[in-house]
């Protein structure tokens, strides 16, 4: 089924990476939303990258943590600036992500947070797969040092108001098919979106193709946004490198093309999404109604 029956007029902001000052975090992606809607008067839906309003550092997330709380700019000021945006611009406001902590607990989480045209919180994910990973001469990240995983997917249904149905992970979700899989084949939904910051180890090696490869698997578009590069050689108040992330933010449509595709500055992307190239893809290559459940529905693929 394909709750897309229009099209959607999306756009994505690369936004230049992260500085130590979260008000000048905001500032920008503030100055590039309108940017945008000057650029791109018939956007309905906004996307922002990962940890727009943070460094991208496990010493860090701590630090630039706010509760999800609403109406409250002192205690989570890019809670409500998110929300104030969406409404003010009337558009549906994928925010990236935010270093979320839960009071109660104390635990930290990276989270993404949607607002709909009417600056009301519609939806939020918790990354379900920490970023763990050790490339030898390549890149070592541990978000587990800092970070407790959500443990959910998370579909939003926002088809009312701008025909989207997606589902949303962050970066690293991206890598695995499950969650993607079933927001798109049992909660219908007709697009992925991953707030993102792939880095220039792993970035050439696998973005292009899991962007490709979840629209493909499951025919419905899919949103990867970026932060732009950080020059080389910064370091953060640790004396640590400064992540650079990959940037090349971009859109894929259900057939595994690329829309359009950004560079590694700071940029803005618009393209529409058209409900019926879903279902002409599924017409034509009818996976969706070929799978032998019968014959791998006992399949479990175990952690090594
Ligand atoms: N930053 C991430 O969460 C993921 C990433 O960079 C990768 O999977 O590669």
């Amino acid at each position: 089924m394909n709750v897309l029956k229009k099209t959607v007029n999306i756009s994505l902001i690369q936004l230049a990476g992260s500085t130590p000052d979260k008000f000048a975090n905001l500032a920008r992606a503030e100055s590039l939303i309108a940017k945008t809607m000057e650029q791109y008067p018939k956007t309905e839906v906004i996307v922002l990258p990962e940890c727009f309003n943070s460094p991208y550092s496990v010493k860090l997330f701590r630090k630039y943590a706010e509760p999800i709380v609403l109406n409250d700019a002192k205690k989570a000021p890019s809670v409500f600036k998110l929300s104030q945006l969406a409404l003010k611009h009337k558009i549906l406001l994928i925010g990236g992500s935010i270093p979320e902590i839960e009071e109660t607990t104390g635990k930290v989480y990276n989270t993404s947070l949607v607002f709909n045209s009417a600056g009301e919180l519609v939806g939020q994910h918790r990354k379900l797969h920490l970023f763990d990973i050790d490339i030898p001469n390549g890149i070592t990240f541990k978000e587990s040092v800092t970070l407790s995983p959500g443990n959910k997917i998370t579909t939003i249904d926002n088809s009312e108001q701008s025909g989207l149905k997606f589902g949303l992970g962050i970066c690293y979700d991206m890598r695995f098919p499950e969650p993607a899989m079933y927001s798109s084949r049992v909660e219908h939904a007709n697009c992925l979106i991953y707030p993102s910051a792939f880095n220039t180890v792993t970035g050439p090696l696998h973005w292009h193709l899991l962007a490709k490869v979840r629209s493909m698997d499951n025919q419905v578009y899919t949103i990867l946004c970026s932060p732009s590069r950080a020059a080389e050689g910064l370091t953060d108040e640790f004396g640590d490198p400064v992540y650079r992330a990959y940037g090349h933010s971009l859109v894929v449509n259900p057939k595994g093309e690329i829309l359009v595709e950004a560079g590694e500055e700071e940029e803005i992307l618009n393209c529409e999404l058209d409900g019926s190239v879903i279902d002409s893809i599924r017409q034509a290559i009818p996976i969706g109604f070929q799978r032998r459940f019968d014959v791998y529905e006992q399949v479990k693929l175990a952690d090594e």
